[in-house]
């Protein structure tokens, strides 16, 4: 058993941001969160975090809703890396990372094992070289990574991720998300590339407007009517051994150019 979501309904000035969503991985499952802007995938997440509470349904972990968990209990299980995470102290990158830490630390701040869990993170993160630097002398993509690496470094079995590759070079995005799913963690990632979910996810989940419209495996779910329904975009797609390639159509060839 992981983190699910059952029937799950979240408001915000008077509109249903998340809207009935049902979502059951099986433990060590990436689960893809997919959509347009403002589909609610952001508000999912912190809902599944914790950091907001539902206004309707569940969120369960382990079967037992999250709200009769205690934060520190929570965060010793569940990590999130959000969209907007900047800083610009004097703080270096390992201090960042040492961060996921805290939920593991006794009253007297001990941490049996926290240093080797920070190396574990910036290891598997690829950011061990970066990790005297400063935080502010850290390109964004750095900081990305610097972020997962803080949140492996609370060690979660649950892993949540609001597009963790919107900085990152193409040889980083696909670095960060091979490292993300050969952990042995259950993983829900927001995505806007529809091929990265593709080649990544076990299954994904399409919202639009707060509610679920596709859900399935990628090449199940990431149909070219789907895509033209929820983005309103033509594709045109093709199996690569396997995986779905999503080749997208322009918008309009007609347009007069200056
Ligand atoms: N605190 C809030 N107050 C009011 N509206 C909110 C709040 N949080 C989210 N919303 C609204 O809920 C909708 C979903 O937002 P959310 O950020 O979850 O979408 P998203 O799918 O993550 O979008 P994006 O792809 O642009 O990051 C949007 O219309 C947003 O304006």
């Amino acid at each position: 058993m992981t983190l699910s979501a059952k029937s799950l309904r979240w408001s915000r000035g008077g509109n249903l941001v998340v809207d009935d969503v049902t979502i059951e991985p099986v433990q060590g499952e990436t689960i893809g969160l997919l959509g347009p802007n403002g589909s609610g995938k952001s508000s999912l997440l912190r809902v599944l975090a914790g950091i907001d509470h539902p206004d309707g349904g569940t969120v369960a972990l382990d079967g037992r809703d999250i709200g009769s968990l205690g934060r520190r209990a929570l965060a010793r299980r569940v990590a999130m890396v959000g969209q907007h995470a900047h800083t610009e102290v004097d703080i270096r990158v390992r201090d960042v990372v040492r961060l996921g830490r805290i939920p593991h630390a006794d009253v007297f701040g001990r941490d049996d094992g926290g240093a080797d869990a920070i190396d574990r993170a910036l290891a598997v993160t690829g950011m061990a070289e970066f990790a005297d630097r400063l935080w502010r002398s850290m390109s964004g993509g750095e900081r990305q990574r610097a972020q997962i690496a803080r949140a492996l470094a609370q060690e979660p079995e649950e892993l949540l991720l609001d597009e963790p590759t919107n900085h990152l070079d193409i040889q980083h995005q696909l670095d960060i998300l091979e490292r993300i799913v050969s952990l042995p963690v259950t993983s829900y990632v927001a995505l806007h590339d529809l091929n990265l979910a593709a080649m990544f996810c076990d299954r994904v989940v399409v919202l639009s407007k707060g509610r679920i419209v596709a859900h399935g495996t990628p090449t199940e779910a990431l149909t070219a009517e789907l895509i033209e329904q929820v983005y309103g975009v033509r594709a045109t797609i093709t199996d690569d051994a396997g995986t779905s390639v999503i080749r997208y159509h322009r918008l309009c060839t007609s347009v007069a150019r200056p």
